[in-house]
Formats: structure tokens, sequence, C-alpha cells
């Protein structure tokens, strides 16, 4: 498998109005792009850019939200997950199925509109891994 870019660190947030207001008055982000509900997913979503990567923020939307059990843990929200980019996205679920990793569900549409899938933490050294396919023209 190819390891392609680290496209964007998720970020949990109880509430992604804050979460905008810190990054840009704290940590002085100029370009935070309007959130929108990603219901398939389950959350909301806000890209914040930074000059080689991207903050991530997800709220949870609905009962079902997958990030539900991580912010009852951590009320304040925290680091959630990384997400790699790599050229093709079955390849790479092989791949780590064949390391013996478990690949949580099958690949599905993510906010950059490519698959996706996500490696549970438990073996990947503690770290929620999301896997995306890189977006046509490299786009972040
Ligand atoms: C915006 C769309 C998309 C994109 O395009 O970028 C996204 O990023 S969506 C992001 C949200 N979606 C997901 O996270 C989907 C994949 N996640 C899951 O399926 C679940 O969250 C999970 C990873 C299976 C965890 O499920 P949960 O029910 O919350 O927790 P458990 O109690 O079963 O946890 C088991 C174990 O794992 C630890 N854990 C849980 N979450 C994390 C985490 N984010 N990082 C590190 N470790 C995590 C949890 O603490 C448990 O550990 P133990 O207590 O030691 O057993
Ligand atoms: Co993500």
């Amino acid at each position: 498998m190819e390891l392609g870019r680290l496209n964007h660190v998720g970020v949990a947030t109880p509430s992604i109005e804050n979460s905008i207001a810190f990054y840009r008055d704290v940590m002085g982000a100029e370009v935070i792009r309007e959130p929108f509900d990603l219901p398939a997913q389950g959350v909301k979503v806000c890209f914040v850019d930074t000059p080689n990567s991207q903050i991530e923020l997800i709220e949870p939307l609905g009962e079902n939200s997958p990030i539900h059990g991580f912010l009852a843990k951590n009320p304040a929200g925290g680091q959630h997950h990384v997400c790699y980019e790599v050229p093709d996205i079955h390849e790479a679920k092989a791949w780590f199925e064949g390391k013996g990793c478990k690949v949580l569900g099958e690949p599905r549409i993510g906010a950059h509109g490519t698959p996706i899938f996500f490696v549970h933490p438990k073996d990947m050294g503690g770290v929620l891994t999301e896997i995306m396919e890189t977006p046509k023209g490299g786009e972040h």
C-alpha cells in the first residue's frame, strides 16, 4: 500500500459554534469553511484549513452518532481521529485486513466526496484511523 499525506485531524466537539470561535480567536485560523450536516456519517462537520492540512471539527448529529460514546467519555471534546490519503481505497482495505486490523464497515463517501473507511483504534496503537481515497486533482 502507498501511504499518502495526512489529510486531516478529526476533533470531536459538543459545539461546533464554540469550536469555530476558538480556532478563529485563539488559534488565529483565517479559513474556516461553513459547517454542514453529513447524516450518513451521523455528524455535523466544519473544516479549518491550515497551510499543510485541515482540522475537521465534528459534532454529533442524531441519536446514533458514532461520536456519542467518545463525547460521553470526553465531554469537553478532544482529538478523535487522524486521516491519511491513499490512491486506492480497496487496495488499502485489503492491506489493513491482511495485517489483521479491524476495518469498521465498508468504504463509504466521506466529507471530501471520496470513499473512506475507519480502522479500529485497538489495532492502531490507540489511534482511530480514517483512510480516504485521494480526491482527483489532489484537492484537500
Ligand atoms: C465527517 C465525515 C468523516 C470524514 O469524511 O472525515 C468522519 O471523519 S466521520 C467521524 C465519525 N465517525 C466514526 O468515528 C466512525 C468510526 N468509529 C466507530 O465506529 C466508533 O466510534 C468506534 C471507533 C468503534 C468506537 O465506538 P464507541 O462505541 O464509541 O466506543 P467503544 O466503547 O466501543 O470503544 C472501544 C474502545 O475504543 C476506544 N475508543 C473509542 N473511540 C476512540 C477514539 N476516537 N480514539 C481512540 N480510542 C477510542 C474506547 O475508549 C474503548 O477503549 P477501552 O475502554 O479501553 O475498551
Ligand atoms: Co474524518
